[in-house]
C-alpha cells in the first residue's frame, strides 16, 4: 500500500469520526468542516475579489485538497497554509510537488486556533465552519501585533449576515458589534451549497474583513463584558437588564474586587504615609467601593440606575444601539468607576 493510500484513511484523533467518500479516495470529515470547493469559476472569483497582489504573503486556513491554494499560489508571492488534517497536508504536498509553485508554499500542520499565526498581508480561506467565531477574533487580535490588509473568508450564510448586520437588523448581535468595532465587514459573494463537495446543509457567503488600523482605543475584554450583558436579552431595555438582581450582584462583586485591588495598590504606594482619619466602618466600606454620595450611602442598584438615566440609556435596547452608543455607555460607566472585566 502506498503512503498516500495510508494517508487517505481516517487516522489519529479523527479515527472513528463520521466521514463521507470524497476526492481521490480521501474521506471527508464533517467534524472538520471538510466541504471542498469544486467550482473553479467561484475559486477564481474569490481570488480576484480578494485583490491578492504579486507581492503578498497570503495566509490560508484549511487548504484541504488545495483547490483554492493553487490559485492563491499563482496570484501571490507566497502562501502559508494551516491545515489540521495530515491526510490533506499530504494531498496538498502531492499536488504541488515538482511544480514551480512548491517553492512558494509553506504548510503548517496543526489547529489554527491553537497555534501562533505567522506574518501575512492578507488571509483568504474557505474556513472550517466549526471555528468561524474564534478564527475571526483570533485574526482580529493578531492585527494588534502584526497588522494585515484584509481577510476574505467563506462562512455559513447566517454567520456572515450576523457579521455585517447593522443596528436594528434582526441578526444584529454581540458578534456584529464586536466584529464591527474592530473591522469594516462587507458581504462580497453569495455561494450556493452545490459549489461544495459534499454539499453542506446551508448556503455560504464570502465576506471581506478589513481591520481598523490603528485598532480602536478600548480595552476589548471590558468592551465585550459590557456588550455581553447588554445582548443577554437583546430586546429588553437596558433599564430592565440592569435591574436584574443576579446581574447586579455579580457587577457589585466585580466592582468591589476592582476597588479592593486599586486600594491594595494605592496602599502599597502609600504605606509610609497613612493619612486615614478613621470614621464609621460601614461608611468607609461603602466609600471604598465608591458608593458614597451626598445624601449618604447609595445602593449599587441606585448608582447603576442613575448612570443609565443620566446617559439617556434607560429605555434603549441593545438591538438598536450603534458602536458609538456602546462606546459612550462604557465611557460613562468607567467614569463612575464601574468596570466590566
Ligand atoms: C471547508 S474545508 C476547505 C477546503 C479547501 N480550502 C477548499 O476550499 O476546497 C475546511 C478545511 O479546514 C481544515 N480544518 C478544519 N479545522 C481546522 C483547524 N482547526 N485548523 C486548521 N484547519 C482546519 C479541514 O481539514 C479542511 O481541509
Amino acid at each position: 500500500m502506498s503512503n498516500l493510500r495510508v494517508a487517505n484513511k481516517v487516522i489519529g484523533k479523527d479515527k472513528g469520526k463520521k466521514a463521507v467518500s470524497g476526492f481521490q479516495g480521501i474521506e471527508f470529515l464533517k467534524s472538520r468542516g471538510q466541504h471542498i470547493l469544486k467550482n473553479p469559476l467561484l475559486v477564481d472569483n474569490i481570488v480576484q475579489k480578494a485583490g491578492v497582489k504579486k507581492t503578498d504573503i497570503v495566509l490560508e486556513i484549511g487548504p484541504g485538497t488545495g483547490n483554492l491554494t493553487i490559485k492563491l499560489l499563482e496570484a501571490a508571492k507566497k502562501v502559508i497554509a494551516i491545515e489540521v488534517d495530515p491526510r490533506m497536508v499530504i494531498e496538498l504536498q502531492r499536488r504541488v510537488q515538482g511544480t514551480p509553485l512548491a517553492d512558494n508554499l509553506q504548510i503548517l500542520q496543526g489547529d489554527c486556533i491553537k497555534m501562533d499565526l505567522p506574518y501575512f498581508d492578507i488571509c483568504v480561506a474557505n474556513t472550517p465552519y466549526q471555528v468561524s467565531s474564534p478564527l475571526t477574533f483570533k485574526l482580529l487580535s493578531h492585527n494588534n501585533i502584526q497588522p494585515f490588509r484584509a481577510a476574505v473568508l467563506m462562512f455559513q450564510r447566517e454567520f456572515a449576515m450576523r457579521l455585517v448586520a447593522p443596528p436594528g437588523d434582526n441578526l444584529y448581535c454581540r458578534l456584529s458589534v464586536n466584529a464591527q468595532l474592530l473591522s469594516r465587514v462587507n458581504h462580497i459573494i453569495k455561494v450556493g451549497r452545490n459549489n461544495f463537495r459534499p454539499p453542506p446543509k446551508v448556503d455560504s457567503s464570502v465576506v471581506r474583513i478589513e481591520p481598523r488600523n490603528p485598532p480602536p482605543p478600548v480595552d476589548f475584554r471590558e468592551w465585550d463584558g459590557l456588550v455581553r450583558l447588554c445582548f443577554g436579552r437583546r430586546n429588553k431595555t437596558l433599564g430592565a437588564i440592569f435591574r436584574q438582581k443576579q446581574l447586579l450582584s455579580m457587577m457589585e462583586e466585580n466592582h468591589k474586587t476592582v476597588k479592593a485591588l486599586e486600594k491594595g495598590m494605592a496602599a502599597g504606594m502609600d504605606a509610609s504615609m497613612d493619612t486615614s482619619m478613621g470614621g464609621e466602618e460601614g461608611e468607609d466600606e461603602a466609600r471604598d467601593v465608591g458608593m458614597v454620595c451626598e445624601g449618604g450611602v447609595e445602593t449599587f442598584k441606585q448608582k447603576i440606575e442613575e448612570i443609565l438615566v443620566e446617559g439617556g440609556y434607560d429605555q434603549r435596547r441593545s438591538s438598536k444601539m450603534t458602536q458609538d452608543d456602546f462606546l459612550q455607555l462604557l465611557a460613562l460607566f468607567n467614569s463612575k468607576g464601574i468596570h466590566f472585566t
